[in-house]
């Protein structure tokens, strides 16, 4: 026993044991008869986990051009098969129906960092509550509330007379997004009194630096912060829950509430149900409601900042007529709007080529993988010349990336080009999706309207993909509209981005933060605002309006 203690032999004996470990990892995995490659690693169990946190998009683009369109690596003890290829995202898209479980998976790496309350939530309402119609009523009211925000916020950073320092547009958005966010969700009233504190404590939901918390196996400082910052968040949620509750009961209504919150109250359970319980009952159901709505908070809110970030960045950066085209549609549908009255809010919802805009922008920086969980090892069916394959248990992935940089799918795929989704052949919404066919990607007017069997990749696919994405874009080109109307914005040279390399640097950790929908950091990018546009809001506004009358419109 004492022998095996010394010091003197315990270093040969590990570094022996390190060696045959390593010699393991690197000559174990050979391929399985009907079974896809194994992308070699090194460390048994930790496998690639390391690339795939660090390097989510191009690692396994690497792979797929080394292994071809399916392979299987090992993450901590976990197999992990990506995918690749139309056909082979077709039987994925249906598998997720039958094999494939998206909640399974999403659990598997969401749950340590958002917590067990992300998967309470019942998603097919959101469906239902954010429909077109509820999104078209809000819309007025969105706007007017946006406007208020952005011009209350710029109105001590935006000198009136020039331009003002720089604002870091990532941190800005934020918090507007997010007011957006509880403002539908919740109300008009707490998105005014609680929705920054509800956003800060969402922030903190951000893995940020701190993507270790994946690997260590205690509870850590950001942790506990983590914790408490949801239990603030849906305690928070769950008094405004119990109060519309109250509301509810006392109004007496026969039919469907046109806010989100009094949907889902309404929905769940009946007047009768509501009227004989208890007040303990009451605070559980609250309860119920605010963790539904903590999903939405964390799936909607963090995508769309980041995707709208991109997609400010890419109209800002990449070819001029773009932006000027929005400029000009955004001075159109304002000045309409004028005409039934000096506040009127535009109609968001017919900014065409914005959304085309943002769909590229999300097409060219989509949020990362689709993920399923297959409990037990599936057939791939075969297709051309490749054999059907067996996918052992395990996480099963599509990289966004790889459909959105697919040149079969999008011709010129590295070019951003919103006038590309004018020229798709538009699928008409009773097209039947059949178990013979592919499900095709894009060819999709944006928004996504209808995708039953035409797909988006950056919304995912088949039965689990994503509801919000019509709130999403709403909430981005409100922002943006909104901005437009009463600023200038100009990005700001500096020395990373100067010389015209304005593209976010996906640095390793950067990379990472961008697979969860969630920069952080400011982006490279940063704007100035000019003159007042509005008129009425500023009478200083007349004199800048005379030293720049070309931007006078509307006013
Ligand atoms: C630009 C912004 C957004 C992007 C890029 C995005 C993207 C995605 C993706 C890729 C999925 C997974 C699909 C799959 O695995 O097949 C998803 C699911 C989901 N998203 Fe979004 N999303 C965005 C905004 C939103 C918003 C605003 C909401 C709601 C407020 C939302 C709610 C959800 C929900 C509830 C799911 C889970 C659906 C299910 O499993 O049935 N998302 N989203």
């Amino acid at each position: 026993m004492d022998a095996f203690c010394a010091p003197c032999l315990l270093l040969p004996a590990l570094s022996a044991c390190t060696l045959l470990v390593v010699m393991w990892g690197l000559f174990s995995f050979k391929r399985r008869q009907g079974m896809p490659p194994q992308a070699p690693h090194i460390l048994p169990w930790f496998g690639n986990i390391y690339s795939m946190l660090t390097d989510p998009v191009s690692w396994p683009a690497r792979m797929h051009d080394k292994l071809g369109d399916v392979f299987t690596t090992t993450a901590l003890g976990y197999s992990v098969t990506y995918l690749r290829g139309q056909p082979n995202i077709t039987a994925f898209a249906k598998g997720s129906t039958r094999g494939l479980d998206s909640v399974a998976a999403y659990k598997r790496v969401v749950e340590p960092v958002a917590g067990q309350e992300l998967f309470l939530s019942n998603l097919g309402e959101v469906q239902e509550a954010l429909d077109i119609r509820r999104l078209d009523n809000i819309q007025p009211a969105l706007f007017q509330f946006t406007r208020t925000h952005i011009r209350q916020t710029l109105r001590d950073r935006v000198p009136s007379s020039g331009w003002s320092d720089t604002i870091a547009l990532q941190s800005f958005m934020n918090a507007s997004i997010f007011r957006m966010v509880c403002f539908c969700l919740l109300s008009p009233e707490v998105a005014i009194s609680d929705g920054d504190y509800i956003s800060e404590r969402m922030l903190a939901m951000d893995l940020k630096e701190d993507f270790a918390s994946f690997l260590i196996p205690w509870e850590t400082e950001a942790d506990r912060a983590r914790v408490k910052g949801r239990s603030e968040v849906v305690a928070c949620v769950a008094r405004h829950a119990l109060d519309r509750i109250t509301r509810l009961l006392g109004e007496d209504v026969d039919e469907s509430p046109d806010d989100f919150m009094g949907y889902i109250i309404y929905t769940t359970w009946t007047p009768k149900q509501l009227r004989s319980a208890s007040k303990a009952d009451l605070e559980g159901f609250a309860r119920k409601v605010a963790l539904r709505t903590y999903v939405l908070f964390f799936a909607g809110f963090l995508p769309t900042v980041g995707r709208g970030a991109w997609a400010f960045q890419d109209l800002l950066t990449k070819n001029p007529a773009f932006f000027e085209r929005i400029r000009s549609d955004n001075d159109r549908l304002i000045e309409d709007a004028r005409l039934c009255g000096p506040d009127a809010a535009p109609r968001v919802e017919e900014h065409d080529f914005l959304y085309a805009c943002i769909t590229e922008s999300i097409r060219m920086h989509p949020v990362g993988a689709w993920l399923r969980w297959a409990e037990k090892p599936f057939l791939l069916p075969g297709n051309g010349s490749a054999p059907p394959m067996l996918i052992p248990r395990g996480f099963v992935a599509v990289t966004t990336e790889a459909i959105g940089l697919n040149p079969t799918v999008y011709s010129e795929p590295n070019d951003y080009n919103p006038a590309r989704y004018f020229s798709a052949p538009f699928v008409a919404r009773d097209d039947e999706a059949s178990e013979k066919e592919f499900i095709r990607l894009d060819h999709v007017r944006s928004p996504p309207m209808t995708t039953d069997r035409t797909l988006q990749p950056s919304f995912g696919v088949g039965a689990r993909q994503c509801p919000g994405r019509l709130f999403a874009y709403r909430m981005i080109a409100t922002f943006m509209s909104a901005l437009l109307e009463s600023f200038e914005l100009e990005p700001v040279e500096t020395e990373a981005n100067k010389d015209g390399k304005h593209d976010l640097s996906l640095s390793e950790v950067e990379a990472y933060a961008d697979v969860l929908g969630s920069l952080d950091h400011p982006v490279d990018l940063w704007f100035y605002a000019d003159i007042w546009r509005n008129d009425g809001f500023n009478k200083t506004i007349i004199t800048h309006l005379d030293l720049d009358p070309t931007r006078a419109a509307g006013t």
